[in-house]
C-alpha cells in the first residue's frame, strides 16, 4: 500500500524534447505550488531527493532533425533512471515531476529494470492527449516527447530504447493509453501493430471515466506487481491545464481527471508516477502546477470524505 510508504519527490527538469523550452521550470513551480505540504497534509511522508539536472549542452544545435537533442535526452535519461532505481531500492514510491514527456524513457527504464532484477514486472497507465507513439521515421515534428511510449515498447532511437538494458522495457499486454484525443498516422499504425490497448476521449464519453479506469487498471495489473503512471497534463482540458506546450481541444474535466486519479489510489497498485509537460512559462498564475498538486493528492489517497 502507498500510504505506509515514503514518497520520493524527484525533479526532472529536462525540456528539449518538446516544442517550447520551459517545462524544466516545473519541478520548482510544483514545489512552490505546495506539493510537499499538500501530501503531508493527507498523512504521507515525503522526501525531496532534489532534481536530476540536464547535462550542459549546445542549445543552438538540434542534432538529428528526426530526433532533436537526442544526446542530451539520453544522457539525462540515464541519470533519471539511476535516481528512480535508487528511490525504489530505498523502498520509496517515486513521484517524478518533469520535464517534457521524453523523461518517461528514463523513469520507466528505472522502474522496469528495478522490477526485472527482482523477477517481477510493472504495468503502465499512460494518460495523454497524444499517443507519444511516434518514431524518428514517423514523427511530424522530430520532437522526442512525441516518441517515449514507442521507445519504451521497443521502437525508436536505439539509445533511448535500450535505456533499461533489456528491450522492450515493458510488456505491451500490460500497457494502456487513456485520454487520447489526437494521433498521427504513424502512431495509429504502430498502436495497431503492437495491439496496444487505448481508451480515447470517445470511450471516456461513452463509457464514463469510472468504467474506463476499471478496465485500464485490470490491463495494467494482470500478472504484474502493479503499474507506473505516466501522466501528461495536456490530456486535461485547456480550461484546467493551460500551462502546457501542445494543447489539443477536448481534454478531461477537473472531475474526470480526479476520478481517474481516485481510481489509481483506490486500487492500491501504484508503484511510481510522473507528472509531465507542465510549462510555467505558458501558464497563468501557476494554475497548472496547482492542478498537478491536487491531482497528486488524489492519486496518493486524498478523499473528499
Ligand atoms: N508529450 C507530448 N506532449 N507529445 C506531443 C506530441 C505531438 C505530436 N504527436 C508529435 O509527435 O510531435
Ligand atoms: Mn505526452
Ligand atoms: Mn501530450
Amino acid at each position: 500500500m502507498i500510504l505506509d510508504r515514503t514518497i520520493a519527490l524527484i525533479g526532472a527538469p529536462m525540456d528539449v524534447g518538446g516544442v517550447y523550452r520551459g517545462a524544466s521550470l516545473a519541478p520548482d513551480a510544483v514545489r512552490i505550488a505546495g506539493l510537499i505540504p499538500a501530501l503531508e497534509k493527507i498523512g504521507l511522508r515525503v522526501v525531496d531527493r532534489g532534481d536530476v539536472r540536464m547535462p550542459a549542452f549546445d542549445a543552438s544545435d538540434d542534432g538529428d532533425p528526426h530526433a532533436r537533442h537526442l544526446d542530451v535526452i539520453v544522457a539525462h535519461g540515464e541519470r533519471l533512471r539511476d535516481e528512480v532505481r535508487a528511490a525504489l531500492a530505498d523502498g520509496q514510491v517515486p513521484l517524478v515531476i518533469g520535464g517534457d514527456h521524453a523523461i518517461a524513457c528514463g523513469t520507466i527504464a528505472g522502474v522496469s529494470s528495478f522490477h526485472r532484477d527482482r523477477g517481477t514486472s510493472a504495468g503502465l497507465i499512460w494518460f495523454d492527449a497524444h499517443g507519444d507513439m511516434n518514431t524518428p521515421d514517423s514523427s511530424p515534428s522530430g520532437n522526442v516527447h512525441g516518441m517515449p511510449l514507442a521507445s519504451c515498447l521497443g521502437r525508436g532511437p536505439k539509445r533511448l530504447v535500450e535505456l533499461a538494458g533489456a528491450v522492450p522495457m515493458l510488456d505491451v499486454k500490460n500497457c494502456v493509453l487513456v485520454g487520447v484525443h489526437e494521433l498521427d498516422r504513424g502512431e495509429r499504425a504502430l498502436i495497431r501493430e503492437f495491439g496496444l490497448r487505448i481508451y480515447t476521449m470517445r470511450e471516456i464519453d461513452q463509457m464514463g471515466m469510472q468504467r474506463v479506469m476499471e478496465e485500464a487498471i485490470e490491463i495494467a495489473c494482470d500478472g504484474t506487481d502493479g503499474f507506473h503512471l505516466s501522466f501528461d497534463v495536456d490530456g486535461c482540458d485547456e480550461s484546467i491545464a493551460p500551462g502546457t506546450g501542445t494543447i489539443v481541444p477536448g481534454g478531461t474535466s477537473w472531475r474526470e481527471s480526479h476520478l481517474f486519479m481516485e481510481n489509481i489510489a483506490d486500487c492500491g497498485k501504484l508503484l511510481s508516477m510522473e507528472l509531465v509537460e507542465i510549462n510555467p512559462l505558458l501558464d497563468t498564475k501557476n494554475k497548472t502546477a496547482k492542478l498537478a498538486v491536487a491531482l497528486a493528492q488524489s492519486a496518493l489517497g486524498k478523499l473528499i470524505y
